[in-house]
């Protein structure tokens, strides 16, 4: 390296340096501006939060897909889904509702008639398949799904086609279907990766009321 380069390199080094310092990056991540008010008084913009009160990726994707099955008005199942890319970036959400222009004030939310016309699964569009109409992104390829419930054979089908390659989910409550035995064939052979999802934590709160927006500057 000439002795211009490496003095260019160096002085680089120095102004980024000098912009932590300034930024005071501290030790454990957090990023702290020391401002000083008119009296002189250091006031720190404190953004340090306790370590549990981050949700890690896989948390926060799951909970998405949940907040999205709050729309669902199955009184039955409430199904969420999130479809994320390989740059954790959120590229498709969908949850269990009916065809657009098709009232789900009408169409029957029930499951137990004799009539199948007369049963939501006529109907409902699955959580999945939202998702993946919801994209927005050109195409889907490498993403991975997070679903709160494991994906029946007619997702598992349009999972693959869409290039969806992992699906991370959190119930498996038809697990003893037909529908759930065909899905785990497809993906086994399509080579579609599925980890059952266990949260840290059984609960995360929104609470509009109690988020603390009095930080000190
Ligand atoms: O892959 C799936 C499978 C099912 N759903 C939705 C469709 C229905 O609204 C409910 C299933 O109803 P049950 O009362 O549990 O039979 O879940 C989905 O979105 N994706
Ligand atoms: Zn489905």
């Amino acid at each position: 390296m000439s002795a211009e380069v490496s003095e260019k390199v160096l002085d680089d080094k120095r102004s980024l340096h000098e912009s932590l310092m300034e930024l005071s990056i501290v030790d454990n991540g957090t990023v702290g501006t020391d401002s000083k008010d008119s009296s002189g008084t250091s006031k720190v913009r404190d953004l340090e939060k306790k370590r549990e009160d981050y949700l890690e990726w896989p948390e926060y994707f799951m909970a998405v897909a949940f907040l999205a099955a709050m729309r669902s008005k199955d009184p039955c199942t409430q199904v969420g889904a999130c479809i994320t890319d390989s740059n954790n970036r959120i590229v498709g959400v969908g949850y269990n509702g009916m065809p657009i222009g098709c009232s789900d004030e009408i169409l029957p939310w029930g499951k137990n008639s004799s009539q199948p016309l007369e049963t939501k699964y006529m109907y409902v569009c699955h959580a999945e398949m939202n998702a993946i109409m919801n994209k927005n992104t050109a195409d889907l390829r490498g993403c991975t799904l997070y679903v709160a419930l494991f994906p029946c054979n007619e997702c598992a089908k349009l999972i693959i086609q869409a290039g969806i390659k992992q699906v991370v989910y959190m119930s498996d409550k038809h697990k003893n279907k037909p529908s759930t035995e065909a899905s785990k064939m497809m993906f086994s052979m399509a080579g579609v990766k599925c980890q059952q999802f266990v949260p840290k934590n059984s609960k995360i709160v929104i609470d509009f009321e109690e988020i603390d927006w009095n930080i000190s500057i």
